[in-house]
């Protein structure tokens, strides 16, 4: 479990606890399904939230992931904020009611749990990163979930075919289950044709950043990334940043990377796609592990952009005024 100082954070079986408690407190408008198991067996929960949640309406869907690498155990914090934002918001607050009534979001809470399990199972931090799936021959374990989606995987530099590496990309796209799982959940979203889901953030931390793709080359345009895609992802990004005080830029300005779930979400989905990186900036204030004294700080500052990004969901190509 956590350190006694960082008994706020949510282990896996509390975070369990807390979805079941939002879907008992909020039957009508938040409903938990699976989208499949971890390597360990666990479950890959998903929380839909949305006015007749049990039904599926013609309204556009969110996406929200969390914890693809284990020792970013504050993104985890985000998820619980979302669901506790969102059900405890809808008939109280217009704004956050509207939005319940005309999206179809959905909260993935945690796409490592075997990782994160690993990481605080000694009672201090391993500062684990990757799943917890074997390399049979050599004793490696670990896939960095965010090298092994099925979008020029391994194709540039930006992963590691070192299985021992913290960036090892997998032996193949999508090896790691929880990417093929939640891969899988985001297909299924395609009705009639269409993806259903138009716009989506993966939580990270740390470095208080809003990141857009393509993380795999630096150019701004690219196959599958026009001009307009890009600059209506740069400005939704720019006006998320300004709600929150993150940094906005292209995420390969960061550093070159391949496989990376925006990468696929965009360029396989065609879904507006961005990576937070959360608190803290730079290497003060607790790097992966901030006290958990700023739990509530720093959950609740995403607030506003999160209301952002489900307003544009409708059309995030207006954020530019093209109407596509
Ligand atoms: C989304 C990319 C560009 C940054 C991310 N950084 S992290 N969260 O692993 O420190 C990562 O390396 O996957
Ligand atoms: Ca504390
Ligand atoms: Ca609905
Ligand atoms: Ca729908
Ligand atoms: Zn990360």
């Amino acid at each position: 479990d956590f350190p006694p100082a960082d008994s706020d954070y949510h282990n896996y079986a509390e975070l369990t606890a807390a979805v079941d408690q939002v879907v008992a407190d909020h039957p009508s408008i938040a409903r938990r399904t699976s989208v499949g198991s971890s390597h360990q067996g666990r479950d890959l929960m998903a929380v839909k939230i949305s006015d007749n949640a049990a039904a599926d309406e013609d309204e556009p869907e969110v996406l929200f992931t969390h914890h693809q690498h284990a020792r970013e155990h504050l993104t985890v914090e985000m998820a619980v904020y979302l669901l506790d934002l969102l059900t405890d918001g809808y008939g109280s607050d217009p704004r956050i009611t509207e939005l319940v009534r005309e999206r179809e979001i959905w909260v993935l809470p945690d796409l490592n749990p075997d990782g994160g399990e690993y990481d605080i199972a000694t009672g201090s931090y391993r500062g684990w990163r990757k799943n917890r799936q074997p390399t049979p021959w050599n004793g490696a374990v670990g896939t960095d979930l965010n090298r092994n989606w099925a979008y020029n995987w391994g194709c540039c530099g930006g992963s590691s075919g070192n299985p021992f590496s913290s960036t090892y990309r997998g032996p193949s796209a999508a090896s790691a289950p929880e990417v093929r799982a939640v891969s899988d959940f985001v297909r299924s979203r395609v009705v009639g044709g269409e993806q259903q889901i138009t716009a989506a953030i993966d939580f990270h931390t740390y470095g208080e950043l809003i990141l857009w793709p393509y993380g795999y080359t630096y150019d701004e345009t690219a196959p599958g990334m026009t001009r307009d895609d890009y600059d209506a992802h740069a400005e939704l990004g720019r006006l998320m940043a300004r709600s929150n005080g993150y940094t906005p830029q292209q995420s390969s300005d960061l550093y070159v990377t391949d496989g990376s779930i925006n990468d696929w979400l965009w360029g396989d989905q065609g879904i507006f796609s961005y990576t937070f990186e959360m608190y803290p900036a730079g290497s003060a204030g607790g790097g992966f592990y901030p006290p958990d004294e700023v739990i509530t700080r720093e959950t609740s500052r995403n607030r506003e952009a999160v209301l952002r990004l489900l307003e544009y969901a409708d059309c995030p190509y207006r954020i530019i005024g093209e109407e596509q």
